[in-house]
């Protein structure tokens, strides 16, 4: 059974907004859901959140931070829930990392890959990676944001360097990532993400 569940996808991709309906979903199914995100999910972790996505800041001072975010989170969250044998569902993970700071920034996988390492190289055992087209995600963006971040103001170019990255882990980790088409309807997303959950983390 996967416990350990990590939400990925470019900016306005339409994750989100599937992560309290799964917990549901698994709640409903009896199991114990934690729901937490990144950068963030601890109070020290919030404050990082605030600055990576407000302040102006060196792109390595930018992946760095978010490291840090990222350690205090597997200590104080995901690494307890997981040893009570709860469920993780997690809005963003190491995957963001080697997409915006690797992909988007140009950071070297050696420096992301001994950064990942330091922070004990914990991976999801499972990630469900939303796709969408750049241009897509930035309608679904301009259509739901009052003001956008310093990561949603990228250039469209920034976006599609995320993406490919995105979808070359997914390549290089099919057992792993699971690619879900994001431009399709919020209920056809969901009847897919379903049969997922039933057959990789609920077991049937
Ligand atoms: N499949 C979909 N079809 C149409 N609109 C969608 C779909 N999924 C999400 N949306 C809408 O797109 C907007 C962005 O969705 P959401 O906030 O879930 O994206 P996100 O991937 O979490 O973005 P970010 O990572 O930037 O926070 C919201 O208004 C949401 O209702
Ligand atoms: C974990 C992580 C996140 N980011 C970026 C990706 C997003 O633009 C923001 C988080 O905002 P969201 O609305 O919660 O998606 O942070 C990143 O660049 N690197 C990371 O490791």
């Amino acid at each position: 059974m996967r416990k350990f569940i990590s939400f990925e996808g470019i900016d306005g991709a339409g994750k989100s907004s599937h992560i309290p309906w799964m917990a549901d979903l698994l709640r409903g199914a009896g199991k114990s859901v934690v729901v937490s995100r990144e950068p963030g999910g601890t109070p020290l972790g919030e404050r990082l959140r605030a600055m990576l996505l407000g302040e102006p800041m060196s792109i390595d001072t930018e992946l760095l931070l978010m490291t840090a975010a990222r350690a205090e989170h597997l200590a104080q969250v995901i690494q307890p829930a997981l040893d009570r044998g709860d469920i993780v569902l997690c809005d963003r993970f190491h995957d963001s990392s080697y997409a915006f700071q690797g992909g988007g920034r140009g950071i070297s996988l050696d420096r992301l890959e001994s950064l990942d390492k330091w922070c004990g190289g914990a991976r999801p055992d499972l990630t469900f990676l939303f796709d969408v087209p750049t241009a897509e995600a930035q309608r679904r963006m301009d259509g739901s944001r009052d003001q956008k971040d310093r990561f949603e103001t990228e250039a469209e170019g920034f976006h599609a360097a995320v993406r490919r990255v995105y979808l070359e882990r997914a390549a290089a980790e099919p057992g792993r990532v699971v690619v879900i088409d994001s431009t399709q309807a919020i209920d056809a997303i969901r009847a897919e993400l379903s049969g997922h959950v039933q057959k990789l983390v609920l077991g049937e």
